[in-house]
């Protein structure tokens, strides 16, 4: 089961419009991944079409970096640069300390990356993503050849981790690195901020798990889109 929701369009647009201002001319640009970001990217290159901006963009996912090349925005790959300007990013789910849920679309591990490149990591989302608590399954992107040892080092933890299937192919999921995601649900997962890290930290200890969906203290700020306007959690 992917924590994957549709959302509301309209607001994932306001969302979108609103990230669009923080742009200027020379900005090395990081594109995350998904339906709110891909509102973002054909709004950059009205922007730099119009504005006529020397804009150069990392792109998290094969999603994205094929946007960005039929909407003709310059792209670097992630080792032609140490660092981003700014970052642009959707999410599954913001809850109330600004944590993140993503990995959705199997994108959350080069979205880690670009997230930690960047000077300023500005989410993008409509109102149907933000919760009190994330409580989803995590998306952990596994090694193919560590699904059964992650599989039970999970277990151990008190997940329970299901393989992600393809949809529209047999099998799993491959990511765009070549890897499985197992979503994982942890019942008695304890609530509070400082037991999220801590699952984070156990999670990532485990071999064979290259990045999961947890992305704690890294956004900088959050624009929320409903049908009516944008604000700003920060
Ligand atoms: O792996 C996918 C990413 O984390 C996306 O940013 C996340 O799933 C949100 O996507 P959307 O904007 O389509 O809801």
């Amino acid at each position: 089961m992917s924590i994957k929701k549709n959302g509301d369009e309209l607001g994932k647009k306001k969302a979108a419009k609103s990230a669009i201002s923080q742009i200027e001319d020379g900005m090395k640009v990081g594109l995350g991944t998904g339906s709110t970001v891909a509102e973002f990217v054909k709004l950059l290159s009205k922007e730099i079409k119009s504005r006529n901006l020397d804009i150069r963009a990392v792109c998290t996912s094969y999603q994205t970096k094929n946007l960005a090349i039929d909407n003709e925005i310059p792209i670097i790959s992630y080792n032609e640069t140490k660092s981003l300007d700014i970052g642009v990013d959707g999410a599954d789910l913001v809850d109330e300390n600004l944590n993140l849920l993503k990995g959705g679309g199997a994108a959350h591990l080069r979205e880690k990356i670009m997230a930690k490149m960047t000077k300023k990591y500005s989410i993008i989302v409509d109102e149907t993503k933000l919760c009190e608590k994330i409580n989803e399954p995590i998306p952990i992107e596994v090694i193919p050849s560590a699904k059964n040892l992650v599989e039970k080092n999970l277990e151990e933890l008190g997940g329970k981790p299901i393989l992600r299937e393809a949809e529209k192919k047999d099998g799993p999921v491959i990511t765009d690195n070549g890897n499985f995601v197992l979503d994982c649900s942890f019942e008695n997962l304890e609530k509070d901020k400082r037991d999220l890290e801590q699952l984070a930290k156990k999670i990532k200890e485990t071999t064979g798990i290259v990045e999961h969906g947890l992305f704690i203290d890294l956004a900088d700020e959050v624009h929320i889109g409903n049908k009516e306007k944008c604000y700003i959690k920060k």
